[in-house]
């Protein structure tokens, strides 16, 4: 029986929404490079859920619906006033109300594909406002109801902000959502797979995934990569700090990578626009400590950076709370989740590898009385 640990390269399943091949990703044979520097957010998700780029009246039609189905039962948001809210991370919110949206949606249950896409446009949809009213309830903000006109990557911000952005705002969180969207069999998407093959319903597929994205060796890097650039402080102590790190063996957020060997793709989109960003809000230092980290680690590991590390001073520059930086990852893979989701419903068997046993074996039961 094979026992490779962590399930490194072994292949669990075929999937057509998102490729690594040679270190080149691509959604549906589209090379991320080309969507990032030319599509919405919304052609992405369109492709990764119907295998083909939208034609424009297609991609109105979907923008609009998607909008249309931004608002979340006001239960939602009355029960998150409840939660205990100092001790509650955004991500634990968000688990919670994804799980509790499911209640308040009469198809949930059903498992077909039509009905299955139906809900896919509403947890799409709705994530956004429930991150963001999340993030106002906390701070003692009222939800801010989504605004018809406005893009998916406007919504999010205006919702956040309870303005409307300025468009270097919108295009940042655009580019971010669509290279965050999807990413073959990571952690959180083969989560969701493994729940929805025994045919459990599609709000604990995204509920599962969350709590897998949730977690520092996957999505919640970004967030511990922003309190590191923090407590380094100046591009002085970029060195003393990391040797320190080194010297400890403790793991560098936002390097490395399972499948990536030569670099993630995605990571020098996201340089670019922290350099960019970070030099509108005039707080270039952010930008400099994450090139200095990146020198060192990779000169002295040979690990290059990947999605999570310049994502961080991204969000930081766009005056994100850096405890909403994996929940802003949630909005945009809940597409992928989805896309993987519809794929397995579609052909569906259930996921059930062995695992190879090496505890003791021929023990000799004793009563209860007779134990040492
Ligand atoms: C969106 C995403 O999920 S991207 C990943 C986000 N996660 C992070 O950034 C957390 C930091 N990175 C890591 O922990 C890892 O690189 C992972 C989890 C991403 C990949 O892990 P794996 O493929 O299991 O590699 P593994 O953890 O076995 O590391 C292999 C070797 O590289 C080292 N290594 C890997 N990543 C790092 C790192 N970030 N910092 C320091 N050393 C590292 C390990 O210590 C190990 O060294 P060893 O062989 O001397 O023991
Ligand atoms: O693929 C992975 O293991 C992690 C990752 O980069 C992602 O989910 O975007």
């Amino acid at each position: 029986m094979s026992n490779t640990r962590g399930l490194e390269g072994v292949v669990a399943t075929t999937s057509s929404v998102s490729s690594i091949i040679d270190d080149v990703l691509t959604y549906q044979g589209y090379q991320i490079d080309d969507l990032a520097n030319y599509s919405s957010f919304e052609e992405v998700v369109y492709l990764l859920w119907n295998s083909k780029l939208p034609n424009k009246a297609e991609l109105e039609e979907f923008s609009t619906n998607l909008i249309k189905n931004m608002t979340v039962p006001n239960e939602i948001f009355d029960y998150m006033k409840l939660y205990p809210i100092a001790d509650v991370h955004p991500m634990a919110a968000l688990r919670t109300a994804i799980s509790q949206l499911g209640l308040y949606d009469h198809e949930a249950n059903e498992v077909d594909a039509d009905t299955a896409k139906r809900i896919a446009l509403r947890l799409q949809a709705k994530i956004a406002t429930i991150v963001t009213g999340f993030a106002r309830i906390r701070n003692g903000k009222e939800p801010v109801e989504p605004k018809e006109g406005l893009s998916f990557a406007a919504n999010f911000l205006y919702m956040l902000n309870g303005e409307e952005p300025k468009d270097t705002e919108i295009d940042a969180i655009n580019k971010a959502l669509v290279l965050h969207a999807d990413h073959e069999l990571n952690a959180s998407t083969f989560t969701a797979r493994v729940c929805v093959a025994t045919l459990s319903d599609f709000y604990s597929g995204i509920t599962s995934a969350i709590g897998a994205l949730k977690g520092p060796l996957h999505g919640g890097a970004n967030e511990r990569v922003m309190a590191m650039l923090s407590e380094i402080g100046e591009v002085s102590n970029v060195d003393e700090y990391i040797q320190k790190m080194f010297d400890k063996k403790e793991k560098i957020m936002g390097f490395g990578h399972r499948v990536y060997k030569s670099g993630d793709p995605r990571a020098k989109h996201l340089r670019d626009m922290s350099y960019k960003l970070t030099n509108i809000t005039g707080e270039t230092k952010w930008y400099d400590i994450s090139v200095a980290v990146e020198e060192k680690v990779t000169k002295e590991k040979g690990l290059p950076p990947n999605v999570d590390f310049y994502s961080a001073s991204v969000y930081h520059s766009l005056g994100i709370d850096h405890d909403l930086f994996t929940p802003i990852f949630a909005v945009s893979r809940v597409s992928g989740w989805n896309a993987h989701i519809l794929e397995q419903y579609a052909d569906n068997r259930l996921i059930r590898p062995r695992a190879e046993y090496v505890g003791p074996n021929t023990q000799k039961y004793i009563p209860l009385n007779d134990r040492d």
